[in-house]
C-alpha cells in the first residue's frame, strides 16, 4: 500500500515509530516532514500530505500532530480528503467501511505507538461498504 505521511513538531515522535513499522510490513512510504524538533504549524503539513491523496496518486495519507484535532481540520479543508482521528480499531474498521475515510490522524500525546499502530492496520486493512454510505458521501461532496 502507498502512503503519504506528516507530523508536526509534536506528532514528531509518532510518526517516526509509524513509518518504520510501516515500511517494515512493505507499505511505501512518501513522508513530507516534519523532519525535526523545531516548533512547526500543522496545516503546512497536512496540506502537503493529503494533495498527493486528494488527486488520486495515493490512496491513503497519516497524518500526527499532538491531539490529531488539528491535523484532521486542516486535512479536511482539502477537497476529497475525508479525516478522521483515530484512538482504537473500532474506530479505524467504522471510519473505513461506513466514511470511506482516506485520511488517519493520531495524536502522539494521547495514543501510544502499539494502539496506533493496531489502529493503522485495521485502517488500511478495511474496505469501504458502499451501498447506503454512498448516499451519504454524496451529501457531504455536495455541502
Ligand atoms: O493542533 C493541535 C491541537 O489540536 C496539535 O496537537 C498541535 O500539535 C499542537 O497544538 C502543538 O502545540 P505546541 O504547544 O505548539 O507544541
Amino acid at each position: 500500500m502507498d502512503l503519504t505521511i506528516a507530523s508536526d513538531h509534536a506528532g514528531l515522535p509518532l510518526k517516526e515509530a509509524l513509518k518504520a513499522a510501516l515500511q517494515a510490513e512493505g507499505h511505501a512510504v512518501q513522508d513530507f516532514g516534519t523532519h525535526g524538533p523545531e516548533s512547526v504549524d500543522y496545516p503546512d503539513y497536512a496540506h502537503a500530505a493529503c494533495a498527493p491523496v486528494a488527486s488520486g496518486q495515493v490512496p491513503f495519507g497519516l497524518l500526527v500532530c499532538g491531539s490529531g484535532i488539528g491535523m484532521a481540520i486542516a486535512a479536511n479543508r482539502n477537497p476529497g480528503i475525508r479525516a478522521a482521528v483515530l484512538h482504537d480499531t473500532t474506530e479505524a474498521r467504522l471510519t473505513r467501511a461506513h466514511n470511506n475515510a482516506n485520511v488517519a490522524c493520531f495524536g502522539a500525546r494521547t495514543t501510544g505507538i502499539e494502539t496506533a499502530l493496531d489502529a493503522l492496520r485495521a485502517f488500511l486493512a478495511t474496505p469501504y461498504e458502499g451501498g447506503r454510505h454512498d448516499r451519504r458521501l454524496a451529501k457531504l461532496n455536495a455541502a
